[in-house]
């Protein structure tokens, strides 16, 4: 299996012999307006895709979108996206925007229903995008779980905080590898209040309820209402001694598992 940090949620997961791109933003650097009121307005991404979109896009099986927020599926995804590419989606109402943007080949999944794409079992779960209030004005999110036999077990989390359901996931498919949107990201006018995603504290939760997994942390430093920084965070795993079973990869960078 082979894992790529590209930028912000977007990564590609190559496994089981199918290449999964997940939650593709595909802008340029500045072209898309920032996220308000945030402690930053600079306009989105922060950041410049780390390759071309044609190298990003060379032998992809799928797509995965979590959730139809722009920093998740963007303008430039929507237009650059081969129409016919196979997809999967979390409900009824995002498959319709995107047929609507004339894609054809949309599964939508279902919670805890494993689906066989060419021999990768893959199985929507839940997600809760920040706390109380602010996940119901942020929607609807879901996860994946990956399986294969000959792979170990992958849990992504999307853009999710830490709450009881995330411990549930981890106690049913064990995962040996957990990727996990961790930038801490929120807004600053009041509502919606809080993280919207995962920060430095859910993320020692997720290393305690999977000591054994090697938990990869994405959605960093790529869009403007971003609160946690790669160095504080690796500051942070530093100081809890959990920097072997942690990685925070750059854009780019990718890792192999056995
Ligand atoms: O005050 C607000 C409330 C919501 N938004 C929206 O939030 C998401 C941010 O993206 P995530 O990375 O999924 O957290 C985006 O869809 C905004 O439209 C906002 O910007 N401001």
């Amino acid at each position: 299996m082979n894992f790529q940090q590209i930028r912000n949620a977007t990564i590609t997961l190559e496994y089981g012999g199918q290449k999964f791109l997940v939650d593709p933003m595909l802008s340029k650097k500045g072209e898309f307006d920032p996220f308000l009121p945030a402690e930053r307005d600079d306009r989105n991404p922060l950041v410049e895709l780390p390759m071309s979109v044609d190298e990003l896009l060379e032998g992809v099986d799928a797509v995965i979108i979590t959730h139809t927020h722009e920093d998740h599926f963007d303008q430039a995804a929507k237009d650059q996206l081969p129409k016919d590419i196979k997809m999967f989606m979390q409900d009824e109402e995002d498959a319709k925007l995107a047929k609507e943007l004339g894609f054809t080949n949309i599964e939508v999944m279902e919670e805890e229903v494993a689906i066989d794409f060419n021999g990768v079992e893959i199985t929507e779960v839940d997600g809760r995008h920040g706390y109380g209030e602010t996940a119901e004005l942020m929607g609807n999110v879901m996860g994946v779980v990956f399986q294969h036999p000959e792979e170990e077990t992958v849990y992504l989390a999307g853009d999710t905080v830490w709450y009881e359901k995330v411990e549930e996931i981890i106690d049913t498919y064990t995962p040996e590898i957990i990727l996990l949107n961790g930038g801490e990201n929120h807004f600053t006018g009041g509502r919606p209040v809080g993280n919207l995603i995962m920060g430095k504290e859910d993320i020692y939760e997720v290393y305690k309820a999977a000591p054994e997994a090697t938990i990869v942390v994405s959605h960093l430093e790529a869009v403007n209402h971003w609160g946690l920084s790669r160095e504080e965070l690796k500051n942070f795993i530093n100081e809890k001694g959990i920097q072997s079973n942690v990685l925070v990869p750059d854009d780019g960078e990718s890792y192999t598992f056995e």
